[in-house]
């Protein structure tokens, strides 16, 4: 089965945008052409030719998310793995890597091959799950690496929780190291937060709310980076979001130390000073944190201390989120608005090339976790995402295929929407077929 992308606008190695027309054969990228070359050509169409017309939009290779919940097994309210891979196809996401709080909790084998299957099940999206660093994520014993390793699991981490002794850091990153897996941590320590729902800062005090402080962060990425580098494991920092983490990390990649990093869209476009009220949608972990952390973040992602970009899609349900900002769970959706979100605000706006954005998106996190996929190149899966980049309208959660609309971003007039998403040669999802 043949695939051909007409008029697929890509970026080339100098980052400029080449009209193009793009052959895919068994599920990889067999060759891309200048369109003026072939132009004068008739494109072939017979039975085993599928041949989508992108008419000039923009074709990027499909963005890959390091850090997703999934919420399956145990949570199917909030979300499936069918409904999720749906929505990151929907958000031109073609590879999502699930974290391991569900219920049970991913610590096992089992629950690991499950998820796998109903994946695989699915159809849709390449899933890669992580495994606890922890049994039920719980701190007090560490999981078996050797066999979920053994049964798919790309790396450990405890996410949702941060792992609050050093010790049990420590044997985990000696594990790690010996097996060649990363360690995936959620930075948090729990005597600094106690029950605290938004970050320390304006926002808390107006409302009389207990505040979240950056050093509830950074203390665990200062002690976790002094842990990397006495057991030489490969260390990523999660949801990055304080000045204070960012100064640890760039410091530790200066003098060598094997640490990566990941910031969320919320992080980079809003502080707890625009959150409106008391209004849950806008509550997530890390919280929302100064004007000085946004700019932070957006400049150590400019500058390469923080590596890639991800979501941490966190779907809830309305009735959970309706509890107020005390008591609701932490989390946001993120895969339908991530990329129109941040093209909007970054790119269409002068700050960012298009190219460091997709970059963020796909060959950097290919490269930081060592991924078969992130580009275009012949002989590389046929993973893909059609974008078009003047298409504007506003973010509407009740058109959003994840079960989740627990979005801050409801009603923002973005550009850059995914028009058509293609996993491995097949189209996944479209906005005609939708
Ligand atoms: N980010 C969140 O606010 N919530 C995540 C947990 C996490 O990523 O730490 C969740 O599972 O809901
Ligand atoms: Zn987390
Ligand atoms: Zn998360």
């Amino acid at each position: 089965m043949q695939l051909v992308i007409m008029n697929a606008n890509v970026l080339d190695e100098n980052g400029e945008l080449q009209l193009t027309q793009i052959t895919v054969q068994n599920g990889h990228i067999e060759k891309i052409e200048p369109a003026s070359l072939v132009g004068h050509r008739e494109t072939k169409i017979d039975g085993d030719v599928q041949v989508i017309d992108a008419e000039g939009k923009l074709v990027a290779p499909g963005f890959i998310d390091m850090h997703v919940h999934l919420r399956e097994p145990g949570f199917e309210h909030k979300e499936t793995i069918e409904t999720g891979s749906r929505s990151a196809a929907k958000g031109g996401f073609t590879t999502i890597a699930c974290m391991p709080n569900t219920r049970p909790v991913t610590d096992n084998p089992e629950t690991l091959k499950l998820v796998k299957e109903k994946a695989k099940e699915a159809g849709l999206v390449n899933v890669l799950p992580y495994a606890a660093i922890t049994k039920g994520e719980l701190g007090r014993e560490l999981t078996d690496f050797t066999a979920l390793k053994a049964a798919g699991a790309i790396g450990f981490t405890d996410d949702g929780v941060g792992v609050q002794t050093a010790q049990m850091m420590k044997d985990a990153m000696k594990l790690a190291a010996a097996l060649e897996m990363p360690v995936i941590a959620h930075c948090e320590d729990n005597s600094l937060v106690e029950g605290a729902p938004v970050a320390e800062g304006e926002f808390a005090r107006k409302h009389g709310l207990k505040g979240i402080p950056n050093e509830s962060e950074a203390i665990h990425v200062g002690r976790d980076i002094l842990l990397a580098e006495a057991t030489g494991v490969h260390y990523h920092v999660c949801h990055v979001s304080t000045e204070q983490s960012i100064r640890l990390i760039r410091q530790a990649k200066e003098i060598g130390i094997n640490v990566t990093a990941e910031v969320c869209p919320h992080h980079l476009v809003l502080a707890d000073e625009d959150i409106p009220g008391l209004d849950a949608n806008w509550k997530m972990n890390p919280p929302l944190r100064s004007r000085r952390d946004v700019v932070a973040c957006i400049e150590a992602l400019e500058d390469g201390t923080i590596d890639i970009i991800v979501t941490d899609h966190a779907p809830h349900s309305a009735e959970e989120k309706a509890k107020g900002m005390q008591l609701a769970p932490f989390g946001i959706v993120g895969f339908e608005t991530a990329f129109p979100l941040l093209y909007t605000r970054f790119v269409a706006e002068g700050r960012w090339s298009l190219e460091m954005l997709v970059r963020r998106m796909t060959s950097d996190p290919a490269r930081v976790f060592g991924l078969e996929a992130g580009s275009l190149k012949p002989g590389a899966p046929a993973d893909l995402t059609i974008i078009d980049l003047n298409e504007e309208r506003a973010v509407d959660p009740a058109t959003f295929a994840s079960k989740g609309r627990n979005t801050p971003f409801t009603g923002w007039k973005l550009k850059g929407w995914p028009v058509a998403t293609v996993v491995g040669g097949k189209i996944v999802w479209s906005e005609e077929n939708a």
